[in-house]
């Protein structure tokens, strides 16, 4: 059985229809990475799975006994608080100084306990983000773009990082991610949401869809055309959305 089945997903904020019938499901031990544009609802979808937003329609069904690790978007901290980062580790449950060494190694942060929050680089930040989540022992490890703010070599060593977790602990990953060159090496899945499943399968299929390339192009990885996409989807295919009114030079299929 899957650790995570939605079916049927849909969720407004106020009258804005975030998502809309979201189908989709995390397997043991495999890695699935979301993309989408801006506002395409990938966050309220994670924490739709973590039990955060209740969804208007459809569901959520979790494994029994599934032990979920989360790593927010981002996590402001008091700057004027002293705060270590053992004691970080530590909030809201207390936890045994030799767990939050074990996962401070595990997320490639060994030797910052000592540490204070606010004087951590932002890869170590995210780092102790990681090993906060890794705590919980997750089945499941849920990262929502765990390299905001990170140079390009710095969230090759985080993604690189979150690949040796899965091998040394088995855990799922689920993740979004705007990196999509990092995403197609790595992934045994994409998912390209866009208020909806637009596509999904191996990075080889979602890569070569064409509504994939209407969203993401296919010149500097998609990064520009992430902020181009226009909102005009038919749902016509299975798998994918096939008629897109971009000037992309990937969008000749229309
Ligand atoms: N609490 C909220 N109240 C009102 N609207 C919201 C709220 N949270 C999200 N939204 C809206 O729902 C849509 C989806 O937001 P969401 O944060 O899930 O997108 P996203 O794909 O994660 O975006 P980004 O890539 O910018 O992080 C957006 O239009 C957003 O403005």
């Amino acid at each position: 059985m899957s650790l995570i089945t939605v079916s049927g997903l849909s969720i407004s904020h106020g009258d804005h229809q975030a998502l809309s019938n979201v189908d989709l499901n995390i397997d043991k031990g495999e890695i699935v990475t979301i993309v989408g544009p801006n506002g395409s609802g990938k966050t309220t979808l994670l924490r739709c799975i973590i039990g955060a937003l209740r969804p208007n329609a459809g569901e959520v069904k979790r494994a029994a006994g599934l032990r979920i690790g989360y790593v927010p978007q981002s996590l402001s901290i008091d700057q004027t608080l002293p705060l270590r980062v053992e004691r970080f580790l530590s909030l809201p449950r207390r936890r045994a100084p030799g767990d939050i060494a074990a996962a401070l190694v595990q997320a490639g942060a060994a030797g910052l306990a000592d540490r204070q929050m606010t004087g951590l680089s932002g890869g170590q930040f995210q780092r102790v983000l990681l090993a906060r989540a890794l705590l919980e022992n997750p089945d499941l490890l849920i990262l929502d773009e765990p390299t905001t703010g990170l140079d390009q070599p710095g969230s090759a060593d985080l993604y690189a990082q979150i690949e040796q977790v899965r091998r040394e602990t088995g855990a799922a990953i689920l993740m979004v991610s705007h990196e999509l060159h990092v995403v197609m090496s790595a992934s045994d899945r994409v998912i390209c949401l866009n208020g909806h499943v637009c596509c999904h399968g191996t990075p080889e299929i979602v890569a070569s869809a064409p509504e994939y390339r209407a969203l993401f192009g296919t010149g500097t990885h998609g990064a520009l055309a992430l902020y181009r996409h226009e909102h005009d989807h038919h749902h016509d295919h299975e798998n994918c959305d096939h008629d897109h009114t971009h000037d992309h030079e990937a969008h000749t299929h229309a």
